[in-house]
């Protein structure tokens, strides 16, 4: 097997995907590579989420396959982690904030978390800047701050891909700002996918932004043009690009 393919840790191949009748993918191939940054943006609807659930193994493709490290999307789940939207979290629950990042062990059958468990809730709430939080109740927190604790959730078990489904919605920019830090800080370790409807995000640290509205179109952000968005959206976009250097990339 060459380097580059190697590298490919997530492969998708040729996969189209229908919830019943309606076709919401249509022939999606591209690679992500290990230890990379990428984006899944689009209009709403567009297909950004199905495409995460079948990367997650929660959806299987009507047409082609999915491989992570070369297996199953399903043998590969505890490979990686993910950060639901963060509105499909129910505030009322109470719960707090150690139990939700202990949630990221679970597994069927688990009667109790152990002393090990405990251990790295702490550890993945420290690598998310919340020392100390841990007897909180979760919805006394901020936006940003609850966030970053469903982030801890995810990183627990020490994946090596995680997804983050539009994490930066209903909190400001700073705060926005500050998120993207610390996924820039864990993609020292992690490859990571980020699900987006905007593309205010796209700086140094992006190298890859896939676009996606029922078809699937991929652009190193070098090449990301106003215009190739505007039209795959149908509608302007807001773009913010901050200063880019941009590798190459090669599928
Ligand atoms: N469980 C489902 N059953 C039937 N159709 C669905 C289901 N989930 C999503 N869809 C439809 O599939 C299409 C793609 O939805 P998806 O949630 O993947 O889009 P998205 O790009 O993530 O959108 P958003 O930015 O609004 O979250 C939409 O038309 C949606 O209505």
């Amino acid at each position: 097997m060459s380097n580059s393919k190697a590298n490919n840790e997530i492969r998708v191949e040729n996969v189209s995907f229908k919830y019943k009748n309606d076709l919401v993918l249509e022939n999606a191939h591209f690679h992500i590579e290990k230890g990379s940054f990428t984006c899944f943006v689009g209009p709403n609807g567009g297909g950004k989420s199905t495409l995460a659930k079948l990367i997650l193994g929660l959806l299987k493709p009507t047409e082609g396959y999915i491989t992570i490290f070369g297996e199953t999307p399903v043998k590969a789940r505890g490979s990686v982690g993910y950060v639901p939207q963060y509105s499909n979290f129910d505030l009322d629950f109470p719960i707090n904030v150690m139990d939700v990042v202990l949630m990221g062990v679970l597994t069927a059958g688990m009667l109790f978390y152990k002393p090990k468990h405990r251990k790295a809730a702490l550890e993945a709430l420290k690598s998310v800047e919340l020392e100390g939080f841990e007897n909180r109740h979760f919805s006394e927190l901020s936006g940003g701050q609850r966030q970053r604790v469903l982030i801890a959730r995810a990183i627990i078990s020490n994946p090596k891909v995680l997804i983050l489904d539009e994490p930066t919605s209903n909190i400001d920019t700073a705060t926005e700002n500050r998120l993207y830090e610390l996924l820039f800080k864990l993609n020292k370790t992690k490859t990571i996918i980020l699900i987006s409807h905007d593309l205010t995000f796209v700086s140094d640290n992006v190298k890859k932004v896939i676009c996606v509205n029922k078809e699937v179109k991929i652009h190193p952000t070098g090449n990301l043009e106003l215009n190739s968005i505007e039209s795959l959206f149908g509608r302007a976009v807001k773009v913010v690009k901050h200063q880019t250097k941009v590798e190459e990339i090669h599928d």
